[in-house]
This record gives C-alpha cells, structure tokens and sequence, in this order.
C-alpha cells in the first residue's frame, strides 16, 4: 500500500529543496540544460505510454495527445534550450553612469509549486516545470487526480528522468495539495477553477508567496454575419475543446443567419464524428462522473432541454456526451452561467453588435475571446473593446500554441501569463544590481542641507538623471 503524505512529508520534502537550492544545484546553466534534455528525452522516447496514459483518462485519441500534448511541449522544451543563455543574460541597461554601472539579473525564485489540471495533464504539468527549471528553481509538481494514469506516469518518469535533488511530484488530491499549501513556497502557478484559484491564493497569501493562476471561465466566440463560414467551419478547434459560451451577432435584416451557422456547424460535426458520435473513436469522453452529471444538469435544466438542435445523447455508463447544438436558451440559465467544459455549445441570436458587447461586459473577464468577421472595422472595435487573456480573430485557441504570445487570464480568469521567455519571466526575479567604485561622491546630497544645495539639486532633477548622477557621484 503506498505511503500516506502527511504533514512531516509535505515539510521535510520542501526543506530539503530548499537546502539543495540554497546549495546553488539548480542554478547553473549546465544543470538546467540537462534537465530540459531529459524532459526531451521523455517525449522522444516515452510517447507511446504516455498516449496510453491519456487515453485511459480521458479517451483522448493519438492524434490529439501526440500533437496537441506531446508535440507542444516538445516545441517548449527546445525553445528553452535554444534560448535559455539568451535569457539568462544579464540586461546591462547602462553604462553612461561611469563610475557607476547597472544591470537587471534574472534570479530564480528559490522552490515553487506548480499544481495542474486534467484536461491537458502533460503540457499543463510539463509546461509550467519547462519554465520553473529554465529559471534555475527547485520545483514540485503536483497533477491532477482527475487523471490518475497520467499523474502516475508523471510521477515515475520525472523520478526516472530528472534530478531528485531538485524536481519531485507529489500526487493527490485535496488532502495532498492542502499540506503542500501549508508549506511556504517561493512561487505557486496553478492551473484549474477560478473556485480552486481562490483558495489557492488564500493559502499563498499566508507566506506572501507570489502566484501565476491560470484560471478558467467562459469564452465567447462573437460570428459577425459577414462571415466566410467554410473558414469558420475550418476553425473548430473550440468544438474540439468542449469550452466555452458562443454568441453570435446576427444582422438584423438576416434573420436566416442562425440556421445557416447551425447548418453548418452540424454538417461539420457529422464530417467529425459521423452520424453516431457516441462510437466515434475521435471523440473524446467526459473525465468523470461528477463532470458527466455537472453537464446533464446543465442540459436537463428547464428550457434549455427544448433548445436542443443538435445532438443532446448521453450514455451516463460510458461517459459519452455527444457534441450538442443549443439555440437561444435564457442568459440567467445554468448553461449560461457556469463555466462548461463540455461538448455543450450554446449560441445566442444577438442583434447587434453593442449586444454582443453587452453580454460580454455583464461577466467576468474571459480567459479567451474570439470574433469571425470579414469586416476590418469590426476586428479592430473588437480588439479594442473586449478585456480577454487572449483574441483571436478568425480562429480559436490557437494563440495558446505561439511561444511568443504570453498565455494567460486577465480579471477572474487569471492572475500572470507564460509560454516561451513568460514562462521564464513567471519564475524569475528581476533583480536591479547596481555597482559603485569608490571613486568620487558629493557632498551636495548629504546634511546639513541649505538653500543652495536645494537649488542645485532640484534643478539637476529637473535636468536629465544622468547629470543628476554625475554630481552625486562628485563628477561634475
Ligand atoms: N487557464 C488555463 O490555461 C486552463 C487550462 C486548463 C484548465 N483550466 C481550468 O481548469 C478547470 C478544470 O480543471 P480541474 O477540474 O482540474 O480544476 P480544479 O480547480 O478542480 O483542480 C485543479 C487542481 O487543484 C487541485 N485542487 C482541487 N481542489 C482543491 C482544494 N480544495 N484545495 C487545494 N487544491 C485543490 C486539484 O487536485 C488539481 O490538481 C476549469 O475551470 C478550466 O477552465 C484552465
């Protein structure tokens, strides 16, 4: 029987790496480079299982775990690699302050804790520990029980892999996370519910520990009737995903436009998945049977069931929900209003677009916002006006995929961003380092003050800071 974590495990694991942090293991080049090629390693040389792995949990099919799991975080790590030096460079911001010189180092944080979702177990696991190692920390991870096989495998393969002495995974579930929550940790980024979020920076907030919170929420995908829908029909990647609320603006003289969106939504599900997507071997299944129950409430809820246009079976045994259709159901609905993370597509007629805007502003700042348009005026109206993590027009969720995009929440859908240099930049410390000589001060600066040094040093204030330096420092 495994060992129960307690209190004294969830202490002594942090001491230790803190002691191994302290004793300088993590922070050297060469220490991170060869962690980050043993994470390559893992993805070159152990996908097979960990396509099983997701599989088992989710039902994921290869193609999805291989490319959007195993092949992005493999992208992550040799960007790492390639730029790590790069980022670890000192900023010398100036050396016009002769005798004085400065610059910004990028210190690590000291022992972090990164605890993740389900629904991309990996690369919601690996990504964040990518950024943790290249920034030089200590770091543990902790994955969601929601996914056991991929949490397990995580757990063996990082202890195969990687350095003991500076990266471990504590897996569990709440009990395990709130004595890891009790420790005081140097970062915390966690990935899950904006609910979990809280409690999380509650915890956090104890020991002052900073944190990166990569929340959830609801989405709205705006489809202006100027729309080329063979292209939308290309960009279903949100269907895929299962997240989200999606309005669509509708000119008010095309009314036939709501049927013609759902056509062709429904033409491109069954190009998908078929005419029976509960056999599909590419669709995915619910997690769990808290999340398959969570979402038939959602579509049993009275006078949302009616609004089915599309799909709506369910196989409670298998954890199927088959990908669902709803046209028009009440804002106040529970559909509406709670975050889904599900094959449930709700799409609401809206007028105009000042409607739109409407609906958007009455709730919490999206992680994601996406608009299909042909109209230039619109996308720029949209970008300008709509507060989201992340736009995208014309698409869906694949700025999640662009190192050089930070990825990340704003508002209730998150607190700090990463992906590429961000990630390095959520673990690190800018840290301002500026070296005298002892060559030369002044003693304008320095009691007793008068008149006259207040004039001279208000008006090099007032002038330019180097001169401003220059006398400080007795140079002029
Ligand atoms: N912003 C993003 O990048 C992103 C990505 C994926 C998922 N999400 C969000 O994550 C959510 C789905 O994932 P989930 O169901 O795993 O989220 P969750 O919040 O239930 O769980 C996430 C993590 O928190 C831990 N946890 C759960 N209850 C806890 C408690 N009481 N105290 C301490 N820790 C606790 C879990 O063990 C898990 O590791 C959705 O809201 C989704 O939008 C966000």
């Amino acid at each position: 029987m495994a060992k129960v974590f307690q209190m004294a495990d969830a202490s002594n694991l942090v001491t230790e790496l803190r002691r191994n942090f302290d004793a300088g293991v993590t922070r050297g080049y060469e220490w991170r480079v060869t962690q980050l090629k043993k994470l390559l390693v893992i993805c070159d040389k152990r996908e097979p299982e960990i396509v099983s792995a997701l599989h088992d949990d989710l039902g994921k099919p290869e193609l999805e775990s291989s490319v959007y799991e195993v092949a992005l975080v493999r992208n992550s790590i040799k960007l790492a690699r390639k730029q790590l030096k790069e980022w670890m460079a000192p900023d010398k911001t100036s050396l016009t302050m002769f005798p004085a010189s400065a610059k910004i180092v990028s210190e690590p944080l000291g022992v972090v804790l990164v605890i993740s979702a389900w629904n991309y177990p990996l690369m919601l696991s690996i990504d964040p520990v990518i950024g943790a190692i290249s920034s030089g920390n200590a770091v543990v991870l902790k994955p969601s029980e929601l996914a056991p096989a991929s949490s397990s495998l995580l757990a063996k393969l990082l202890e195969q892999y990687l350095d003991p002495c500076a990266v471990r995974v504590v897996e569990g579930a709440v009990t395990e996370t709130t004595l890891l929550l009790e420790q005081k940790w140097d970062k915390i980024f966690y990935t899950g519910s904006s609910r979990i979020g809280r409690i999380i920076m509650t915890a956090a907030a104890k020991h002052l520990t900073p944190v990166s919170l990569e929340l959830g929420g609801k989405s709205p995908v705006v489809i202006d009737s100027d729309t080329n829908l063979k292209a939308y029909n290309i960009g279903q990647m949100g269907l895929q995903q299962w997240a989200g609320v999606h309005f669509s603006r509708l000119h008010p003289d095309n009314k036939e436009y709501a049927p013609k969106v759902i056509d062709s939504l429904k033409q491109e599900l069954e190009a998908f998945y078929g005419n029976n997507p509960m056999e599909s071997r590419d669709m995915s299944r619910i997690v769990n049977l808290n999340h398959f129950d969570r979402q038939s409430k959602m579509l049993e809820e009275k006078e949302v069931f009616d609004k089915i246009v599309y799909g709506g079976q369910k196989n409670r045994d298998k954890l199927k929900i088959s990908p669902t259709l709803l046209l028009d159901v009440p804002l106040d609905s529970l559909i509406m209003s709670e975050e889904i993370f599900g094959p449930l597509l709700p799409i609401l007629t809206l007028n105009n677009l000042e409607e739109c805007f409407d609906v958007i502003h009455s709730r919490p700042k999206p992680l994601a916002a996406y608009l299909f348009t042909r109209n230039n005026k619109l996308k720029k109206r949209f970008t300008k006006t709509v507060s989201a993590g992340g736009i995208v027009v014309n698409d869906t969720a694949v700025h999640f995929t662009l190192p050089t995009l930070p990825f990340g929440g704003v508002g209730e859908s998150g607190i700090g961003s990463y992906h590429g240099k961000f990630s390095f930049d959520a673990f690190s410390h800018n840290k301002s380092v500026l070296f005298k000589s002892f060559l030369g001060d002044s003693a304008i600066r320095y009691p007793p003050y008068s008149r006259g040094k207040l004039r001279v040093l208000k008006a090099l204030v007032n002038s330019n800071l180097v001169d401003t330096f220059k006398v400080l420092l007795g140079l002029s």
